[in-house]
């Protein structure tokens, strides 16, 4: 039985070019994204895999790159489901502020403390700890379920939103999973055993 999740980070968002907190807000790709999601595709199409659903944020650069990704499979007509609990982390009074800017006004050390501590939310925002909490109900109750009775499922998603769905499978510490980056466009193929449990992990990076 093949118990397939495929987890990818949308690709580069104009707010990720311009190096702006991003958060809830809903940039589109750039060019650059929209050529890392095709990557994707053609990534997942070399192993010649496909899929049964896709979940996907309500945030649109997610649920492009998981457009792209499925046009490229030839599976444009997938049944996609679009849910905010898998929406990125709420950057709270940090979104839309320039990293740098942010930097020069808190100091280096607290907009780090923000942006990579399990559980120091910003200021009005979610710490990866809160963005874990309304992300992996969702994920235990509507998509693993799914992958632990034999679909295949792939998940469009947000750098913070992927790292708590990755936490949970992996069994990572939260000081684990903040130090683990995300790249955009990057597919992470896991096989599970009937348990939850890795099989298999492969990252399709170039
Ligand atoms: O929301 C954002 O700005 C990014 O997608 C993720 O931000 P981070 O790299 O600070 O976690």
């Amino acid at each position: 039985m093949d118990r397939l999740l495929v987890l990818v980070r949308h690709g580069q968002s104009e707010w990720n070019l311009l190096n702006l907190f991003t958060g809830w807000k809903d940039p589109g790709l750039t060019e650059q994204g929209v050529a890392e999601a095709t990557a994707a595709g053609e990534k997942l199409k070399a192993l010649g895999l496909s899929f049964d659903v896709a979940y996907t944020s309500a945030l649109s650069r997610a649920q492009r790159t998981c457009q792209i990704i499925l046009d490229g499979i030839g599976q444009s007509d997938l049944t996609t489901i679009r849910d905010q609990a898998l929406n990125e982390r709420d950057y709270g009074e940090l979104t839309g502020l320039n990293k740098d800017d942010a930097r020069a006004r808190w100091g280096e050390e607290q907009v780090h403390v923000w942006r990579r501590s399990f559980d120091v939310p910003p200021p009005g925002g979610e710490s990866l700890k809160n963005t874990a909490e309304r992300v992996l109900p969702y994920f235990k109750a509507e998509i693993l379920p799914r992958v632990l009775k034999g679909e295949r499922v792939l998940v469009a998603a947000h750098g913070n939103s992927l790292r708590a769905l990755i936490m949970d499978l992996e069994g990572l510490s939260g000081d684990e999973i903040v130090a683990r980056e995300l790249a955009t466009g990057v597919p992470i193929v896991y096989r599970l055993d009937a348990d939850g449990g890795i099989v298999e992990k492969q990252v399709l990076a170039d």
